[in-house]
């Protein structure tokens, strides 16, 4: 079973707020979708279930086109963390709505996961903490025995043991039981550890769309002082420069090759190490050139 959205586009008023997004997202895979605020994720998880209906694309579930009366709750798992019906209802009841609503739901392995966390059986939802409100969340999702999964902001708000427990059910999904996930999140260093694959959403639409390995074979990040912070004219072009600390450049190339390798060797720098790439140094890497945030980038630009 794969999911498919092809050149999806929703205007919201006069506003465009997906344009034209397509990409394909496949069994067991685990991709985060990550975005500066407001780019349009949680109207994309809307638009994809169809809460919103599009103005144009399509989703295909199996090659089959979803329609308004497609039921998603035998494929895709969504709860609107801003927009739910659970209010001050006890777990109970809203584990039993899930019974009723997604077939497969089996509420002895709602009860484990709760159990397993501690969280009192008769808390009701709206006296409980967000860490363990986010817990209940992939609990649902996860008794609801469904291929594929969207968590939108599951780490927001989080403590550190707290979002360790989350990763640890989505990890857990994705080997034991090939779940695919689709997960938006600002906490980029959390969805690192987890992700395959990371799609980059700029101005309501898929600006790139990375599988992470592959990336990191041919991705570098180095840091650099360059001799009278002279940046040779092929690095300049080729990479781009993420942080400046006194005369230390850190420099992402995204496709890192020979040439790059030689107009470093022939600058003859002063230092020069190869960093760890994290997915924060990536995003980094996008939206060096969508905004003027950097400080010290005239060293580069001179
Ligand atoms: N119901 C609505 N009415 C009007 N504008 C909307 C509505 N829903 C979303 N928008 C607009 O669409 C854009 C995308 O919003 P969305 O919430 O999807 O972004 P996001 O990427 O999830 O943001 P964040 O990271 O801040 O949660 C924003 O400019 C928002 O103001």
């Amino acid at each position: 079973m794969t999911v498919t959205l092809t050149n999806l586009t929703k205007r919201i008023g006069r506003k465009e707020v997906v344009t034209d997004i397509s990409f394909t997202w496949r069994p067991g895979e685990i991709t985060g979708l990550v975005g500066r605020n407001g780019a349009g994720k949680t109207t994309l998880f809307r638009t994809m279930m169809l809460q919103y209906i599009p103005d144009s694309g399509t989703i295909q579930i199996n090659d089959q086109t979803v329609t308004p009366n497609t039921n998603f709750t035998q494929s895709i798992f969504f709860v609107d963390s801003q927009d739910n019906f659970f209010g001050n209802s006890p777990l109970a009841e809203i584990a039993s709505w899930f019974t009723l609503v997604y077939p497969q739901f089996s509420l002895d392995s709602f009860w484990q996961e709760i159990d397993h966390f501690k969280i009192p059986r008769e808390s009701r939802w709206s006296g409980l903490s967000k860490g363990m409100q986010a817990t209940i969340l992939m609990a649902l999702a996860l008794a609801s025995n469904v291929p594929y999964i969207i968590l939108d902001e599951p780490f927001s708000g989080l403590d550190v043991i707290a979002r360790e427990q989350v990763t640890q059910m989505i990890i857990d999904a994705a080997a034991e039981h090939h779940t695919a996930f689709l997960i938006s999140s600002h906490d980029l260093e959390e969805l690192d550890g987890i992700s395959d694959r990371v799609l980059i959403l700029k101005d309501h639409h898929i600006l790139h769309d990375y599988m992470l390995e592959e990336l990191r074979e041919e991705a570098k990040k180095i840091q650099v002082v360059f001799r009278h912070n002279e940046v040779p004219a092929a690095i300049k072009k080729e990479g781009t420069l993420i942080r400046v600390t006194g005369q230390v450049l850190e420099i992402v190339f995204l496709h890192y090759d020979e040439t790059i390798e030689k107009a470093l060797q022939d600058a003859q720098p002063v230092f020069m190490e190869d960093l760890p790439l994290t997915l924060t140094d990536i995003f980094r890497t996008t939206a060096v050139h969508d905004t003027d945030y950097l400080l010290g980038k005239e060293v580069y630009e001179k």
